[in-house]
């Protein structure tokens, strides 16, 4: 495998806790996500987020997109590692937040320009929408676009007006294989077009995700030394699996791997048992 070191953190998770109304909905999660550098490479990264439905995965999105303050801990983000604010991570959610009465280009724009001047916007807005392949669909509304375009415009504003860092939440789901392809390839592309571009990917589809991913977070529950459950759900140290260290991380057919498919197999399990 090609070399490749981390460097500079760039979002930390530092001991999160997480009530409503005195129930412990996430326990103690620290976790760091750090700048991967492969040499002749613009390298980004991508965490894959797994846990069972309900378990408090989007309770912790809103936390590291500033949206919601956590009962306890921090997170910190970007290359400073200064204390996250709303605005500053992109979120990527089912209903994507494209306004209407807008133009694409308009929307884009619109998102553009909370990070730049205008001049620089509008340059910015033409380079996303050729990379996002929308350039022939910018006079149209968001309800003239097809699901997977709406997604990609979704996903351009997203990282227009944030800072490096973006969650996608449950990507995958409803679309068929060809838009799954399609949306592989826009997110290979999003973390190689800034090495400081991050992406977490929220989903339910394990092999999918982790193909794409080169760092995996496990959301479950732990059990006490008499086996049972302790409330609050947490990423636990052993349930952050660093995959370029075992290898898995930047192939183009890993799905296709032996050692691919019993990772997953045993990602299931954890799951079951968690
Ligand atoms: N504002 C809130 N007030 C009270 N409880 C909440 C609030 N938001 C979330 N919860 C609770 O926190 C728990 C975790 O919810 P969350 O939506 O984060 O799960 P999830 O892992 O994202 O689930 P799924 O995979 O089904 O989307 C749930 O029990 C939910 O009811």
């Amino acid at each position: 495998m090609s070399p490749y070191s981390h460097h500079e953190p760039v979002l930390t998770l530092d001991n999160i806790s997480m009530s409503f109304r005195g129930e412990l909905v996430l326990r103690d999660i620290s976790a760091q996500v750090r700048n991967v550098v492969r040499p002749g490479m613009s390298q980004g990264q991508v965490v894959g987020f797994y846990g069972r439905s309900g378990i408090g995965k989007s309770v912790l999105c809103r936390i590291i997109a500033g949206l919601t303050a956590p009962s306890t801990g921090a997170v910190q983000v970007g290359e400073e590692q200064h204390p996250v604010r709303p605005g500053d991570v992109g979120l990527v959610q089912q209903r994507y937040p494209l306004f209407n009465h807008r133009t694409l280009a308009d929307n884009l724009l619109l998102a553009a320009q909370r990070k730049h001047q205008p001049e620089a916007a509008r340059q910015e807005v033409e380079a996303f929408l050729e990379r996002f392949r929308l350039a022939p669909h910018r006079q149209k509304f968001p309800a003239q676009l097809s699901g997977g375009q709406r997604q990609r415009a979704a996903i351009a504003q997203q990282l227009l007006c944030s800072d490096h860092l973006i969650i996608l939440d449950e990507p995958f789901s409803g679309l068929d294989v060809a838009m799954i392809d399609e949306l592989k390839k826009i997110i290979v592309e999003v973390t190689t077009m800034d090495e400081l571009n991050t992406v977490v990917i929220v989903s339910h589809d394990l092999a999918t995700t982790t193909a794409l991913s080169d760092t995996l977070w496990l959301m479950g529950y732990e059990r006490d030394p008499a086996g049972q459950l302790i409330p609050g759900a947490t990423i636990s140290p052993e349930h952050q699996y660093d995959l370029a260290a075992m290898g898995l991380a930047w192939h183009p057919n890993v799905e296709a791997e032996p050692e691919f498919g019993r990772f997953v197999e045993h990602l299931k399990e954890e799951i079951r048992r968690s």
